[in-house]
């Protein structure tokens, strides 16, 4: 168990805009960028403290080179190396393709740890033990992936079929993976959800880096053919023609795809249920979940902001704002208000995940200087 700790390296792929909190998610302010909670901290900054302890490797972020700067002024200890950026999104399969690589580089031996960017996970003790636990189940040559357990049939997560019990004695909790689904389509889910055996995947997956790669190579031979291209010249003169030449060209999918859904058809993947609470924080809706009603308040309007100035009578729902603009609210119901300098949404948390519907429509009239 200890040495498999001494070869885990933690990454974060830091990538995904979030377009279903536009306008507070932006294309230069992506959703792991905000602070989404009122913690203070934004919620990479989050995830990578809930790392921080758990490997004397260090934490690497992946993340797009416009992001570089703030990502640096979020995270000042980041060191060079641990800032790998890339020319342009080309979804997780790269992202983690490209991490998985070098880290293999330094270490061959190494067991890899991805973790989502932009996630909610409390308390920070039993996501440690949990991954502690996937650590230990990788090191016996598997892909560990962590199971919520769900509570409604959405289709936005990955669904994970669980089998037997693997009785490995430092991962006691550990399961065979019997299946592996993708973002199924609503029926599917709800024939899942009502099944009782699928878990959500929580977006995280740790597992030698070597097999990871096993898989990408043998799924996506021309993504993984660029990748290797990328990291002969990562560190040298060469490198940055080298980026720029390769990666414009790379397939874009997604690592579930790529990897997660055929190494379970393969038996090599298992999971350790989460013993956390997990938030994708994928709406409004769920902001507002995790944002309490201030109890002196004698409304019921949960606010998130550093400005804000709100007035709510007769009122439910949320409120979102850096304006310092008054916001005022009489007799309305499970609203959500978000103020930004150049746009106001106004919708409900029933409808919350609609928004991205907006985004689309004006992706669409290119009334893109809002996105
Ligand atoms: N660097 C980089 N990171 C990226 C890119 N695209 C995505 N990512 C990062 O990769 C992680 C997962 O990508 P998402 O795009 O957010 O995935 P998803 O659709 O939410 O689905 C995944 O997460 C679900 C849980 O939230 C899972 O249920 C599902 O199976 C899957 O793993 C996030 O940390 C995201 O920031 C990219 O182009 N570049």
């Amino acid at each position: 168990m200890t040495s498999a700790l001494e070869h885990f390296h933690p990454f974060i792929p830091a990538g995904g805009v979030g377009s279903r909190l536009w306008p507070l998610s932006r294309a230069d302010a992506p959703k792991f960028l905000l602070d989404l909670t009122g913690s203070g901290s934004s919620l990479l900054r989050a995830t990578y403290d809930r790392l921080a302890g758990l490997s004397a490797a260090g934490v690497m972020v992946v993340t797009g080179r416009t992001h570089a700067a703030a990502v640096c002024a979020q995270l000042p200890e980041l060191s060079g190396r641990d800032l790998v950026l890339e020319p342009s999104p080309k979804d997780s399969a790269a992202a983690i393709g490209l991490a998985c690589m070098l880290i293999q580089r330094r270490d061959p031996e190494a067991i890899i740890g991805s973790f989502a960017a932009d996630h909610v996970i409390e308390p920070a003790g039993a996501f440690q033990e949990v991954v502690r636990e996937a650590v230990a189940a990788a090191a016996t040559g598997r892909i560990v992936t962590i199971g919520i357990p769900p509570t409604s049939p959405a289709t936005g997560f990955g669904y994970i079929r669980a089998g037997a019990a693997l009785g490995l004695p430092d991962a006691p909790h550990a399961v065979q993976v019997e299946e592996f689904v993708e973002k199924p389509d609503e029926e599917t889910a709800r024939a899942y959800v009502a099944g009782g055996d699928y878990t959500w995947n929580a977006g995280m997956f740790v597992a030698p880096a070597s097999l990871m790669l096993r898989h990408l190579a043998a799924s996506e031979p021309e993504l993984y053919a660029g990748l290797t291209e990328i990291v002969e010249a990562w560190g040298t003169l060469a490198q940055d023609e080298v980026v720029d030449r390769v990666w414009p060209g790379l397939p874009k999918t997604a690592i579930d795809y790529a990897v997660a859904e055929p190494a379970a058809a393969a038996g090599d993947v298992a999971m350790v249920p989460a013993t956390f609470t997990w938030d994708d924080v994928g709406d409004f809706a769920a902001i507002s979940r995790l944002n309490r009603v201030d109890p002196e308040s004698d409304s019921d309007v949960a606010v998130l902001g550093r400005n804000s100035r709100v007035l709510a009578d007769s009122s439910t729902g949320i409120v979102v704002s850096d304006t310092g603009r008054l916001i005022a609210l009489i007799g309305v119901q499970d609203i959500v208000v978000v103020d930004t300098p150049d746009a106001l949404l106004v919708t409900t948390r029933e409808h919350a995940q609609r928004v991205k519907d907006a985004v689309n429509s004006l992706k669409l009239s290119g009334d893109t200087d809002v996105l």
